[in-house]
């Protein structure tokens, strides 16, 4: 049976901690909304007490997202929590995040307490939160540091007081995972009054180990996950809620665990959180970072053709991307090149596919990434070099006294140079279409025709655009010049020459002379 995980998200909290990623009101509503659609069980929403923008920011989540309880840090003092009780009056469900150091590092230097002390404290201010909210929730930060005797008493003791979840902290990233696994262990064994609270991990990724730390926690019986939006978060920042939540699905398994986060929504939340704070996704980030299904070396673009589950254990329509990018550079193949000419409306095989292959692996030798256009160009360079390519002479349009259109073409080939008339038509552009394909001998279907301006003034050159259909598959043709026709023309000629190129010698099929 599968149990379920709490997902907590402190993105607007923690996550704001990160050095300059301060976020203003409207951006914090905006990514609280956000976390609601990604349907994260908890938003850590901010620390009341920390400014009057704090407290607003807190007061209006609190007030103007519902579908997610929303929760306000407190130091384990009165201010603190009444303060963060003020904030969260106005949430459906609100909870109150108790927080006081437990290790012997911080309770010497820091809080200048000592043992009893700090049992007291966390009781009196679990107390004191609990009048004001039923959902109390306390950390004994930097609990991975904390002695485990002294760790097992604290817990203890904030259950007793009410508190419905303990959080234990690794403040500073020091834990690896099976010590990490090992605490939630022993809280497990040792804590008499432990199953009246869930038990909760909040990792810090010092040493690269929040998501290990994390699952070896969720492996020993943790329930909710500590995490934020790209990982962000005080120094190194925490634990990655698009990992951990995907690891939890992928690996479902394995964890037998499962979360209600709409995996979908990963992405455009990870945009958002970005762009509002300013701190860019690393390419290789797991899950949401640009290269996460992104292949560029041939053997793996061929195996993704031939299924995608050779290279990928999810798939990136799962995450919010919308499909594998199978990238071109030096180290693809013959299939992937093949497959993006496809897309491009070019068919290549045998030596056609060889020839531009050669071409194409000198470019990305050169090259970091070939894109699209280049491989376009590269096709279309071999179409210009081959003379067996029809090419524009001229043409002439015509209305006749019946206003019926007259289109008369010259194209020539290597030696051959023919100059045939079309009668008729849907209009002079569709006369001049159907007299290259008596020409050519070649019969298209026109799926897509467009002209633009590409450049600016009187003499703006042209570009024209057109989609042809040619048995099932579809050819795309480019023409550019100065006149829009003489651009629609070399536009058709271009595609038609691309289905030479690609399909062999053209099917000789009946012209058609109706319309
Ligand atoms: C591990 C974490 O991420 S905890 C959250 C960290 N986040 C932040 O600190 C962001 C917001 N913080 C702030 O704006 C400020 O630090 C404030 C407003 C909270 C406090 O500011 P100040 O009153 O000027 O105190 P300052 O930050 O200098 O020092 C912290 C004080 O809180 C005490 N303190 C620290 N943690 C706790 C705690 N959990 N419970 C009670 N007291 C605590 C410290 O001992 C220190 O007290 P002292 O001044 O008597 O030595
Ligand atoms: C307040 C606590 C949970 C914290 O942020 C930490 O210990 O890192």
């Amino acid at each position: 049976m599968s149990r379920n995980i709490v997902i907590f998200d402190t993105t607007l909290r923690d996550g704001e901690q990160s050095p300059g990623a301060s976020m203003n009101l409207g951006e914090k509503l905006e990514v609280a909304q956000a976390l609601v659609d990604l349907k994260v069980d908890v938003i850590e929403a901010g620390f009341p007490i920390a400014s009057p923008g704090d407290f607003e920011a807190v007061r209006s989540i609190a007030e103007n997202t519902k579908g997610a309880t929303i929760c306000g840090l407190a130091r384990c003092n009165d201010k603190d929590i009444d303060r963060a009780g003020e904030a969260l009056k106005p949430a459906e469900q609100g909870r109150i995040h108790v927080f006081l150091a437990t290790s012997a590092i911080h309770r010497e230097f820091k809080l200048k307490m000592d043992k009893q002390e700090i049992i007291d404290r966390a009781i009196a201010g679990v107390k004191r939160a609990k009048s004001l909210c039923d959902n109390i929730e306390f950390s004994p930060e930097d609990a991975a540091r904390t002695e485990i005797d002294f760790l097992c008493k604290v817990v203890e003791a904030a259950i007793a007081a009410g508190a419905t979840t303990v959080n234990i902290p690794d403040t500073v990233g020091y834990a690896t995972p099976a010590y990490m696994g090992r605490v939630i262990a022993d809280l497990k064994n040792r804590v008499p009054n432990i199953d009246q609270a869930v038990i909760s991990v909040h990792c810090h990724n010092d040493l690269g180990l929040a998501v290990a730390n994390s699952l070896a926690a969720v492996e020993n019986g943790a329930g909710q996950i500590e995490c934020t939006i790209n990982g962000i978060g005080e120094r190194a920042g925490n634990c990655s809620l698009e990992e951990i939540v995907m690891a939890l699905k992928t690996r479902s398994d394995f964890y037998h665990c499962e979360t209600g986060i709409d995996t979908t929504r990963l992405v455009p939340t990870s945009r958002l959180v970005s762009s509002v704070t300013g701190l860019e996704v690393q390419r290789n980030k797991a899950i949401v970072g640009r290269n996460a299904f992104a292949h560029e070396s041939g053997i793996h673009q061929d195996g993704m053709l031939k299924n995608p589950t050779t290279y990928e254990i999810m798939r990136p329509e799962d995450v919010g991307f919308q499909k594998t990018d199978l990238v071109l550079g030096k180290h693809s193949g013959r299939a992937a090149l093949a497959d993006r000419a496809k897309s491009l409306g070019y068919h290549l095989e045998g030596d056609k596919l060889q020839e531009v292959f050669e071409a194409f692996k000198k470019l990305a030798d050169k090259k970091k990434e070939v894109y699209d256009s280049d491989i376009a160009a590269l096709i279309d360079k071999r179409v210009a070099a081959h003379d067996d390519q029809w090419q524009l002479v001229r043409y002439e349009l015509k209305l006749e006294a019946d206003g019926i259109p007259a289109a008369t073409v010259t194209l020539k080939r290597g030696g051959e140079q023919v100059t045939d008339t079309f009668f008729g038509g849907d209009g002079p552009l569709d006369a001049l279409f159907r007299v290259i394909e008596k020409i050519t001998d070649t019969q298209v279907m026109v799926r897509d025709y467009r002209v633009h301006s590409v450049s600016q003034g009187k003499d703006a050159q042209g570009e024209s655009t057109v989609e042809l259909e040619y048995q099932n598959r579809l050819y795309r043709g480019r023409g550019v010049s100065t006149d829009t026709v003489e651009a629609s023309t070399l536009a058709f000629i271009n595609a038609l020459n691309r289905i030479a190129l690609s399909a062999g010698e053209p099917v000789k099929t009946q012209y058609r002379d109706t319309v």
